[in-house]
């Protein structure tokens, strides 16, 4: 039985490295796949991973069509056996839809991969409507950690190494970038991200104020001293 599939965690946790070797998997098998994106770090129409690999993506922009595409492709003799759909987040609960019906009107299995929450620890629609549809919801095996080494669960998005709560809910960006950190002392405003545990994320503790509240206890958010 065909199978959407969403295959989940935080960032920097595999998902788009899962992606690129079930493609290799399945296109070794001589299976025939279709590869999407949306806002990946390194540019339109690719899908990329931090340990260096990646792959040509067709880029799925709000006003872009899954099901049809995939249909038209059909229609002209192509073929398709299985979607990989990385960065799924970013889709709109409508595309998620038309995921849902490319497996059940075209017989086509559909793995997506994306992060379920945002900054602020709340469902992205695309992620929320993902979880609402798919036949299966699998959370990636390997754990990210928080700087204090417990499993990473939640995504902060830093400015100048300070967790912030305010702002758009797409931001594209990296995690373990020291200079938008802070970590080299300069602390400048560049927006990063950080996985944290659950508790840091509550305490608004990232490593950067950890590392600072070592040295100066005053500098940690006034809810994690002590
Ligand atoms: N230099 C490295 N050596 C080994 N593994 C690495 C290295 N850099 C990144 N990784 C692995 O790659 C993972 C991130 O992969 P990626 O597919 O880009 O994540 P995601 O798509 O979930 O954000 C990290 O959790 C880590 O396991
Ligand atoms: C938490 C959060 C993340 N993003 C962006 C940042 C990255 O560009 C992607 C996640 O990519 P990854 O391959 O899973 O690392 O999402 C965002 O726009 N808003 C957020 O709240």
């Amino acid at each position: 039985m065909p199978e959407l599939v969403f295959f989940s965690g935080t960032m920097d946790c595999g998902k788009s490295t899962l992606a690129l070797q079930m493609d290799h998997n399945h296109s070794a098998r001589g299976r025939r796949g279709m590869i999407f994106t949306r806002h990946d770090r390194a540019g339109q129409g690719v899908l990329s991973s931090r340990l260096g690999l990646s792959t040509p993506a067709i880029e799925a922009d709000d006003a872009f069509d899954f099901h049809a595409h995939v249909v038209a492709h059909l229609a002209a003799g192509g073929r398709t056996d299985y979607v990989i759909a990385d960065e799924a987040q970013f889709f709109t609960p409508e595309q998620v839809d038309q995921l849902a019906g490319i497996v059940d009107d075209l017989g086509v299995d559909v793995f997506a991969f994306g992060i379920t929450t945002d900054f602020r620890s709340k469902l992205f629609p695309g992620s929320q409507r993902l979880v609402e549809l798919a036949d299966r919801v699998e959370v990636l095996q390997v754990e990210a950690l928080c700087w204090c080494g417990a499993r990473a669960t939640h995504n902060a998005r830093t400015v100048g190494g300070r967790m912030v709560v305010e702002g758009a809910q797409v931001v594209v960006g990296d995690v373990g970038r020291p200079e938008a950190d802070g970590a080299d002392g300069t602390a400048g405003a560049v927006v990063g991200y950080e996985v944290l545990c659950r508790r840091h994320h509550r305490l608004r503790a990232t490593a950067a104020t950890a590392r600072a509240a070592a040295v100066h206890p005053q500098a940690l958010p006034a809810d994690a001293r002590g």
